[in-house]
């Protein structure tokens, strides 16, 4: 069957379609109905299943004759070091560290935040608690104490998994200092933390609070899996909203286990034993469903990367992992490729690598631009998809089913939607649009398996981000168009959500660390442009009447601040005194207007304008950074 008749065969019967899907599932006890409604616009899958993930990523592979495959291969330039787990090993540890995890009170339904860097440990901690059928909710290790506080409060955790460092390129991130400050400042506190020592750095514990990540678990029991309900939540994971409160983003167990197990093949091309690699982090949705779960379910090789596209050591970094690993297929932002292009444009390391068992190349994480997109076309010579999909959704939205059937590629376009997601083009007023024209991007409910049921602990702000705006839909917060063929191009967010380096950040969340600053009036951050991270935020300040300091000392200490409050992943660094900010005679901050102007883009004044004579002083600013200079 081809692309459509898949696609149509979902429309006609989706409870039949994911009934077929979940026979690839190994059940404690098998569900009688895909579908589900608790409530009139709530969703639930496979609710009446009992299962555990753990059990289907690793132990039945081991049940069934895959024990020696490689299930993980750590792969890190940075410590120049590879290793390699079998599934036999992974099954070993995960129940060994799920067995500790149980001995010290962790059982189902709690839950255990997880802060580590891209090593092996990271995703047997997320294994160990799917044993265990405590809810994990990783946290970015690019984050800064006060986010991970919030989380923390947020979350309630029990337990705290975390490594004593990360390694970026130069630098040792001191993990354990940020744990410890975050349980300070959060007003939940957890009952223990479980600290993974690397040699990098050995950090100092606490006695009968903080426990070493091996001491703990010897001579425990070690756990079996514990099946849990088809709804019960697998996990956390907080994602930038508009505010500075992230959105504790529910993925229910069984669904995910279906949604992923079937997007291996149908979207990924891989079959059973090859090896997928998806560069990205393990705090990213990226990283849950493509470095751990969705490999590990389907019984592919994962990689784990602790590197850099390029400075570890060179742009072809890439090219020696899928090489020497044998990638099948491989997945990563268009940022990182946007690094390689820029340091090897001809594709010069390329050379020096066999990439002729790698099928094709996915894009994700924020839009591709065509050049990109182009660039790697040419050096590799393989198909390039870019598809989009969000945390909320945990898989595609709209791809290209390289495992159903290769579309042709439209460049700019992620291409097709995905069997279980009915997109739609709607303006204001929920009507749909015209082929062609733009408008917002909504999906009809239900969505499939896999995605968000709700948000944790804040099922109101649930229904008001995503159900609200058009009833019977969820809202992306994405705008753009469907073209005559059905293919679907993004254009851009219809909310303050910025996308730095495949990182989604909330300018809202920064304008709360500026406005704390004690000279600041009052502040507006933005996103503008950038040729290599795609957007980077940029902050304006009005000062609070009477503060003379120097600007320079101000706007330095406003962008260690949200280094400090949000961490080095905000990329925080163009910062600007203005005396005053553009706005509509009704208050409301011109943003959009401001980030043309930076960019360089043609506007239409707006109408309802205070002062249009801010906007040149808006201009003389943005030149002082180096923008707004067409
Ligand atoms: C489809 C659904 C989704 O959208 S899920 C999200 C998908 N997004 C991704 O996978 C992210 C893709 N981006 C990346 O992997 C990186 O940005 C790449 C391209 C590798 C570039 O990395 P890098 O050069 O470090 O730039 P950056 O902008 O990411 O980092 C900014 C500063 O933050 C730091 N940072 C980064 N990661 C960590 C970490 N894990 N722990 C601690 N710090 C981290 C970087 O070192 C950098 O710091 P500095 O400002 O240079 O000092």
């Amino acid at each position: 069957m081809g692309y459509k008749d898949v696609y149509a065969s979902w429309q006609a019967d989706p409870e039949n379609f994911w009934m077929t899907q979940a026979e690839a599932i190994s059940w404690d006890q098998k569900p009688t109905r895909a579908l589900t409604s608790p409530d009139t616009d709530l969703y639930e899958w496979f609710a009446d299943s009992m299962v555990n993930t753990c059990y289907n990523a690793v132990d039945r592979h081991v049940e069934n004759g895959r024990g020696d495959q490689v299930a993980i291969i750590h792969d890190s330039p940075i410590t120049n070091s590879i290793h390699k787990i079998t599934f036999a090993e992974l099954k070993d540890r995960v129940a060994s560290l799920a067995g500790a995890l149980a001995a010290k009170g962790i059982t189902k339904g709690d839950r255990v935040i997880i802060y580590m860097p891209m090593v092996p440990e990271a995703l047997e901690a997320m294994l160990a608690c799917a044993r265990l059928g405590a809810i994990h909710s990783v946290v970015f290790g690019g984050f800064a104490s006060n986010e991970l506080a919030v989380r923390i409060d947020d979350a309630q955790p029990k337990a705290i998994i975390a490594a004593s460092c990360g390694l970026e390129p130069g630098r040792v991130v001191h993990y354990k200092p940020l744990v410890d400050g975050a349980i300070e400042l959060a007003q939940h506190k957890p009952e223990f933390t479980v600290i993974f020592q690397r040699e990098q750095e050995v950090a100092a514990l606490k006695d009968g609070y903080d426990f070493d990540w091996h001491g703990f678990q010897a001579g425990v029991t070690p756990a079996d899996c514990v099946p849990v309900e088809g709804n019960h939540p697998a996990y956390i994971l907080y994602t930038s909203g508009t505010t500075g409160q992230p959105k504790g983003v529910v993925r229910h167990t069984a669904g995910h286990l279906v949604a992923l197990n079937w997007s291996m093949k149908a979207i990924y091309n891989v079959d059973p034993g090859d090896v997928f690699w998806a560069a990205s982090d393990v705090g990213w949705v990226v990283g849950h469903s493509y470095i751990c779960y969705g490999p590990l379910i389907h019984g592919n090789t994962t990689i784990v990367f602790e590197g850099k596209p390029i400075g570890t050591p060179d742009a072809g970094t890439f090219w020696r992992i899928i090489d020497e690993h044998k990638v099948r297929s491989f997945f990563t932002a268009p940022t990182a490729f946007r690094a390689v292009k820029r340091e090897d444009p001809k594709g010069e390391f390329l050379a020096k690598y066999d990439i002729s068992h790698l099928r094709a190349i996915y894009l994700a994480g924020e839009r591709a631009d065509p050049d990109t997109i182009e660039w790697a076309q040419n050096v590799t010579g393989k198909p390039i998809y870019d598809h989009w999909w969000q945390t909320e959704t945990g898989w595609t939205i709209a791809g290209n089913p390289a495992g159903i059937e290769a579309l042709p590629v439209k460049i700019g376009s992620p291409t097709v939607a995905m069997p279980g997601y009915d997109i739609q083009v709607l303006d204001e007023g929920g009507n749909q649009m015209p082929a062609g024209e733009l408008g917002a991007i909504a999906v009809k409910l239900p969505l499939p398996p896999g995605t968000l049921p709700t948000l944790w602990n804040a099922e109101a702000r649930f229904r008001k981000s995503y159900l609200t705006t058009f009833p019977g839909y969820y809202e992306t917060g994405d705008a753009g168009i469907i073209d005559e063929d059905g293919y679907l191009y993004i254009m851009a967010r219809t909310d303050d959500v910025i996308n730095v380096a495949g990182h989604r950040l909330s300018t809202g969340a920064m304008e709360e660390v500026l406005a704390s600053h004690p000279d600041v009036a009052e502040c507006a951050v933005i996103g503008v442009t950038d040729q290599l991270k795609g957007q980077l935020p940029m902050g304006f300040v009005c000062l609070t009447t009477g503060v003379n300091r120097p600007h320079e000392e101000i706007t330095a200490e406003c962008v260690k601040l949200v280094r400090e409050k949000i961490g080095p992943v905000a990329a925080f660094k163009l910062c600007a005194v203005v005396d005053r900010l553009p706005k509509t005679r009704s208050g409301k901050i011109l943003r959009a207007t401001m980030v043309k102007l930076a960019d360089s883009e043609a506007f239409k004044l707006p109408a309802t304008i205070d002062d249009p004579a801010i906007l040149d002083e808006i201009k003389v600013a943005l030149q002082g950074l180096g923008y707004a200079k067409g």
